[in-house]
């Protein structure tokens, strides 16, 4: 079942292209780095491929066919800042159960503390949000994760115990990855292939 986008051109303004004819497929398993300039269309092209935005042109398609809205969307996507993602006025318990229940050996895996069920998203850190985020973008029918600066805001050794549990859960379901960075190091070590959108 795989995430292909055919011919994908957007643009927010009239004609003020943004990306334009870009190609892309990824199959289950696979880990994708998505690199390129500052302001190059990486979020945007993020966000279509997770069916967020419509492209002008082009077309998004898993499994060959169109995603389909008002279901769970199979290509989840995690963003850079937790708190875009995650209702204030709902208790992390509830955050991280709105799709499903977590097991007690993902929640070791991203080192999600008990203490933490029980406070409102304003009483955590970034990085202890955005692990709730990640476990909640886990859900047993993800079949694709697409996370966009995903670890930008944690400290070296948290964010490759972050990396070491994500890519070693996705690749025992066969989830397969998108990883959108700026940081060509990290690219390099955790993706199996790099789409260079933009030119620079
Ligand atoms: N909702 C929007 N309306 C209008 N313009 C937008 C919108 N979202 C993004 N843009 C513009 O589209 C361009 C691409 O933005 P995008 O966030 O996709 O780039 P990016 O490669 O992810 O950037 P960065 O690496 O800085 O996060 C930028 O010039 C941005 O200003």
């Amino acid at each position: 079942m795989s995430l292909i986008g055919e011919n994908l051109s957007h643009y927010y303004h009239q004609n003020n292209w943004i990306i334009k004819d870009i190609n892309i497929s990824i199959a289950p398993g696979e880990v994708l780095g998505l690199s390129g300039y500052s302001g190059c269309g990486k979020t945007t092209l993020s966000r279509i491929l997770a069916g967020y935005i419509s492209p002008r042109i082009g077309r998004v398609s898993l499994d060959h066919h169109t995603q389909v809205r008002h279901t769970f969307n199979p290509v989840q996507l995690i963003y850079q800042h937790p708190e875009k993602a995650i209702n204030p006025k709902w208790r992390m318990h509830d955050v991280l159960t709105e799709s499903y229940t977590p097991s007690q050996d993902i929640l070791d895996a991203f080192e999600i503390k008990k203490e933490w069920m029980d406070r409102w998203p304003v009483e955590l850190s970034g990085g202890e949000k955005q692990r709730f985020c990640i476990v909640r973008a886990l859900n047993p029918d993800t079949k694709y994760v697409i996370a966009d600066e995903m670890t930008t805001m944690l400290d070296a050794i948290t964010q490759a115990k972050i990396w070491n549990a994500f890519i070693r859960i996705c690749k025992s379901r066969d989830i397969g990855v998108i990883i959108v960075s700026h940081e060509t190091s990290l690219l390099n070590r955790l993706c199996d292939s790099i789409y260079k959108v933009g030119s620079d």
